[in-house]
């Protein structure tokens, strides 16, 4: 599903007002009544004080109305107006004047003095600010924000938590009303997404408005949160007169002494998610090991306890390369070789992303659309370091296009990046930060490519199983025991779930990692 920015939300919301003949008015009531209901849902009537503090735009008229519904259906609720302005939105003031109309006054809040007395048991919503955030909040209203963190009742913030601003970084942390829950309208919002912003909220979860999906889609938006459906339409059913060899040839290249492990990883994913035959190029040492591991494989071997010769015989459809591989010299120069020479497709992980930050000028010859996937760390040696997460993404952007690369840096919500798109993964939890997890990755995205999938659909459906599988796992197993094994052992389940059509979730329950 897209994700849109700022400026996007906004033209789709006056799109769909202009287009459906629905009033800005009843856009959102229609919004902040869902709004209502998950809380009503989720509080059944209980006794619970409630806070209500809106500001005075749009995203505080969404509190004015959540405010009546909690009213009209009997809450224990205040409901405050943080002033910090005077220019009221006419959405704001036709739902304040509704709140007057039943009789219930917001208290206003004009300075320190009049915050009010909140408790820990207390339920606090959020709607001071929204998609409108400007600048960092200041003065009593960022005195507010720092007092309701003070306190850690359970915060419930409307659209985004007040403070975060969609699409850039948040300059002063004190000025982030943090969130135990974010109920956010129509589309995801990158700061969600991004490691930096993960103190300000623990969950969230997209209720769709019925913004108008043609107007939408006619923005063309570059930001996209790959879910269930989309991973779908992306797989690629086998048909009744295909052998093996339709499903391509793998080769998985890699492995040192000490770290045949990683390569034998590589070569089992491969096999797993289908690719028709495997190889794996490894030093002569790892031979016996990756032969009983993988006795699907067939197996050539280089020199012996590390590769120098890249010499290999097999005839791939592409290639993994890097696991295990180490960045010896005589491994770093036969690298050299290999990848002046090479012209089938590539996927290249671990430390043969370490010997192309060593030696850039490599990157002239990759084939167009080859996959790189590094960790955090392995991209900063890639393309330097970054002032923050946004700035990381345009770095990363403007890398892909200038080598025609695909970029997929590794993390709680892995992205996938091409010279035009960042696809965000919707998938997996901590369980998957365990030695050989990546190496796994690699071998999946190759074994798809193999098996004829677009590199970016590869990357993009390779990770999405990946993290599926610790999703599946996680409630017979827990984080800790989970290991890169486990992500074989629940491949199958993984891709079954594509199938199973009970949950569509547009939703992070996930902790952080
Ligand atoms: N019809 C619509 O447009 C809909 C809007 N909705 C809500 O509307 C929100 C956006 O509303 P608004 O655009 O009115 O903006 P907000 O309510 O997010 O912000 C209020 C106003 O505060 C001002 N402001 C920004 N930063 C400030 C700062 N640091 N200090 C003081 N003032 C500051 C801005 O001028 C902004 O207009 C969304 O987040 C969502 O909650 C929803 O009701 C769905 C429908
Ligand atoms: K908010």
């Amino acid at each position: 599903m897209f994700i849109l920015n700022s400026h996007q939300i906004a033209a789709a919301d006056q799109a769909t007002i202009n287009s459906n003949n629905i009033s800005s008015i009843d856009l959102m009531e229609h919004a902040a009544k869902q709004c209502f209901n998950w809380l009503h849902n989720q509080l059944q009537n209980q006794n619970i004080k409630i806070h209500v503090f809106c500001g005075i735009g749009n995203n505080g008229g969404d509190g004015l109305v959540i405010a009546r519904y909690l009213y009209e259906n009997g809450y224990n609720i205040t409901c405050y107006i943080v002033n910090f302005s005077e220019k009221r939105t006419k959405e704001f003031l036709v739902n304040y004047n509704r709140l007057k109309e039943i009789g219930k006054w917001p208290t206003i809040i004009n300075s320190e003095n009049d915050f009010p007395e909140v408790a820990f048991e207390d339920i606090v919503i959020d709607t001071i600010f929204g998609n409108g955030l400007t600048r960092s909040p200041e003065g009593f209203t960022k005195e507010l924000i720092n007092y309701l963190n003070s306190i850690k009742a359970f915060t419930l913030a409307i659209d985004l938590p007040s403070g975060l601003f969609t699409d850039t970084s948040v300059i002063d942390k004190e000025t982030v009303l943090k969130a135990s829950h974010v109920l956010t309208f129509q589309t995801p919002k990158l700061a969600f997404l991004l490691p930096e912003n993960s103190d300000f909220f623990e969950t969230w979860e997209v209720l769709d408005i019925g913004l108008d999906s043609n107007f939408i889609k006619s923005l063309n938006p570059t930001l996209n949160y790959t879910i269930k459906s989309e991973i779908l339409q992306l797989y690629k059913p086998r048909k009744k007169w295909s052998h093996k060899g339709t499903f391509g040839h793998a080769l998985i290249i890699g492995g040192s002494f000490g770290k045949i492990g990683a390569v034998t990883l590589a070569t089992k994913a491969a096999l797993k998610i289908g690719s028709g035959l495997v190889s794996a190029y490894l030093p002569k040492c790892g031979y016996p090991v990756l032969q009983i591991a993988v006795p699907e494989a067939m197996v050539e071997v280089d020199n012996d306890t590390s590769l120098e010769y890249f010499n290999f015989k097999t005839n791939a459809t592409v290639i993994g390369i890097g696991p295990g591989m180490g960045t010896v010299e005589k491994t770093a120069n036969g690298f050299e070789r290999f990848i002046k020479e090479n012209k089938l497709p590539l996927v290249i992980d671990a430390d043969a992303i370490n010997l192309l930050s060593q030696n850039k000028s490599l990157l002239n010859f990759l084939p167009k659309n080859t996959v790189l996937t590094p960790h955090p760390k392995e991209l900063e040696r890639l393309i330097g370091t970054w002032k923050n997460d946004f700035e990381r993404l345009e770095k990363t952007t403007d890398f892909s296009k200038k080598h025609d690369l695909i970029m997929v840096i590794k993390g709680a919500h892995t992205v996938i990046i091409d010279s035009t798109s960042k696809y965000f993964n919707s998938t997996g939890n901590p369980a998957l930060a365990t030695a050989g997890s990546g190496d796994v990755l690699t071998g999946i995205i190759t074994g798809l490519i193999a098996q004829g999938y677009e590199p970016i659909n590869a990357a993009i459906f390779g990770v999405y199983l990946h993290g599926k599988t610790a999703d599946i796992a996680i409630s017979e197993t827990s984080y800790e025991t989970f290991t890169a094994s486990s992500i074989l052992k629940y491949l199958p389940n993984a891709l079954l779930d594509l199938f199973n059509k009970d949950d569509n979730l547009i939703e992070n329950n996930k902790s952080d990692i």
